[in-house]
């Protein structure tokens, strides 16, 4: 196949004789300030002021509404559901809007932030404070709740993104088949003193449940285990020993005393080292994880997170499952990092993968906890240069579950994610049932934005070779081309990068890149444009264009400027995976 590489330079003429690095510094503080974010709660979709642009053909699609402060309309189509025929119409949230309005380009934020959510943000009007509090992604786990619930939180997800212009994705999360504790009978824990006797056994118990007893799900527990071994809940925050096995009863000293929260995690130790005995056999995708996915494809979810991942088959079974049944197949799957055998197989299981999750967890409960660091450091940087999204999970602000103030210790934790330059940062207990899942939220956006002001303003960049991935010439053309652009853009110092991909490969081949300046992802479908939201640096817009690179470049530019996102001068370099060109300009 062949292929054009063209390169166009278009500064204009009145500059072309100057120094490069004396364009490129456009005045972002130009930018008026005079847009209140009460206006967050309207804005939606973007027109172009000129009548040129708007579609003659659609108007019933739309709702007309004044915004009294910005001057020009908001268009406001009626359903986000499906791309709109409208060319009218750029679909980007309000926040982000209001963020690019405010601050200029360089300040919006690059790394990603997941929210798991749960009784505490499970309503709507939790779940709309998430969002314009900058949660990309909403994950749902399916250790916790019923079908019925997930499904009320993804409607409302949707009903946001669809009224108020966000693209939160939806992760589902499944439980996988390790060892849990059962649900305490629906209290919402337990606390366990040093020194205790409890029982911890397969058998079902009544309601209410004995005092000091506590269901196990795997069947093989009490063969399993043997006196003398040490039996870990969530990891070790708490600790028992096992003194006595009566029949499927386990009898079990506490030796670190702590809270029993409801289905928590357990891995039992034997002379300083994992004991994993048949449940090594147990299947990575249970037949509920079977069930809970076929709920996640009916539903539509955008992404599918796999717990308890060994192999790189279990991701690639279930892709192609997804795709004989998913309606459009485009669901990204996401292995979760969080057993020994997954770091044992990681490449391959993140090349199968869309992406992974440092899930530390469980991580931390399957490896000595002084070696999750570099765990994590090196999955982190494998996904990047296998071009692949990768989420920082668990424990990132832990204390802010009761307390709405952060340690120092977790603001360095999350710093150095940050600083790892992860795609995307996620909130557990923290959102889910913690007090104060709003300023939690608050944290990892304040210390996202300054850590990587930080780093953009030391000239920190990590002189990471990125090796080439492409299966392709075609490929391997998107990827030269992004590479190259990337590094234009950082000697250049432009303001954004613009990418049109209409499958969103080209865009995040730039985000690989980790660019100086934020990357402008123009995609045609509403799905692409949610899945992109999990990438770092990328501002994912929902738009109808053409093969037609001019004309999508003066229609966005319009759009844009219209809604003063762009402004005249401001330097831009254009990439496409339509016509594989790199464009550089000024913003007529
Ligand atoms: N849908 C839900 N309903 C009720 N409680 C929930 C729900 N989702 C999460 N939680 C609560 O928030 C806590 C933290 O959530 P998180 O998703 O990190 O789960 P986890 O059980 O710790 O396990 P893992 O992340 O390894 O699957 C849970 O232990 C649970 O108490
Ligand atoms: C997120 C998760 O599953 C873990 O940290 O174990
Ligand atoms: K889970
Ligand atoms: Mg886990």
């Amino acid at each position: 196949m062949a292929q054009s590489l063209s390169l166009q330079f278009r500064i204009p003429s009145s500059h072309s004789s100057t120094n490069l690095s004396s364009l490129s510094k456009p005045s972002l503080s130009s930018y008026n300030h005079n847009h209140p974010i009460k206006l967050i709660k309207k804005q939606l979709s973007i027109y172009a002021s000129s009548s040129s642009d708007l579609n003659p053909e659609s108007p019933s699609s739309q709702v007309l509404i004044s915004d009294n402060g910005t001057g020009g309309d908001l268009v406001i189509p009626v359903t986000d559901n499906h791309p709109t025929t409208a060319d009218s119409v750029i679909d980007v949230d309000a926040v982000t809007e209001a963020e690019l309005k405010e601050n200029g380009f360089r300040s919006t934020r690059r790394t990603k932030l997941v929210c798991t959510i749960g009784p505490a943000t499970c309503g709507f009007e939790q779940l709309e404070a998430l969002a314009v509090g900058g949660m990309n992604v909403a994950r749902i786990n399916m250790c916790h709740g019923t079908h019925e619930w997930h499904r009320r939180v993804i409607e409302r997800v949707r009903r946001l993104n669809e009224e108020k212009g966000f693209a939160v994705a939806i992760m589902m999360d499944t439980e996988g088949s390790e060892i849990h504790m059962g649900d305490l009978g629906g209290a919402s824990s337990a606390k366990a003193e040093d020194g205790e006797i409890w029982t911890f056994s397969v058998r079902a118990f009544d309601v209410p449940r004995p005092v000091r007893t506590i269901n196990v799900n795997y069947d093989g527990f009490a063969e399993d285990v043997q006196v003398g071994d040490e039996l870990l809940v969530d990891g070790g925050m708490v600790r028992f020993e096992v003194i006595e096995k009566i029949g499927p009863d386990v009898k079990c000293q506490c030796t670190d005393p702590g809270l029993l929260l409801p289905r928590a995690n357990l891995t039992f130790w034997r002379d300083g080292s994992l004991v994993r005995e048949r449940n090594a056999m147990l299947p990575t995708i249970s037949s509920k994880d079977w069930l809970d996915i076929d709920f996640g494809i009916a539903e539509g979810v955008d992404f599918i997170a796999i717990s308890f991942v060994k192999s790189a088959e279990v991701i690639t079974h279930l892709k192609s499952y997804i795709a004989a049944r998913s309606r459009s197949g485009d669901i990204a799957v996401i292995a979760k990092i969080e057993s020994i055998d997954s770091l044992k197989n990681l490449e391959e299981i993140i090349l199968a993968s869309d992406g992974a999750m440092v899930a530390r967890g469980d991580l931390g409960a399957q490896i000595p906890l002084e070696q999750v660091p570099s765990a994590q450091q090196r999955i982190v940087q494998l996904c990047r240069e296998l071009n692949k999204p990768v989420i920082v999970a668990s424990q990132l602000l832990e204390s802010m579950i009761e307390y709405p103030t952060p340690t120092r210790a977790e603001v360095a934790d999350v710093s150095e994610a940050v600083r790892q330059r992860a795609d995307a940062l996620m909130l557990s207990g923290e959102s889910a049932m913690g007090q104060y899942p709003e300023k939690a939220l608050a944290v990892l956006r304040s210390v996202s934005l300054r850590i990587e002001r930080w780093w953009r303003e030391e000239k920190h960049r990590e002189a990471m070779e990125l090796p080439n991935i492409a299966s392709s010439f075609g490929d391997t053309i998107s990827e030269e081309i992004c590479n190259s652009a990337a590094k234009m853009a950082n000697n250049l110092e432009v303001d954004a990068l613009f990418v049109y991909a209409k499958t969103g490969h080209m865009a995040s081949l730039l985000s690989r890149c980790r660019p100086d300046c934020p990357i402008f992802a123009f995609t045609t479908t509403t799905s692409v444009r949610r899945r992109l939201n999990l990438q770092w640096g990328l501002i994912p817009f929902r738009l109808n264009f053409s093969d037609d690179m001019e004309s999508n470049l003066n229609r966005t530019f319009a759009l844009l400027k219209a809604r003063g996102m762009i402004k005249s001068g401001d330097l831009v370099i254009a990439v496409s995976d339509m016509l594989q060109s790199i464009q550089v300009m000024n913003v007529p």
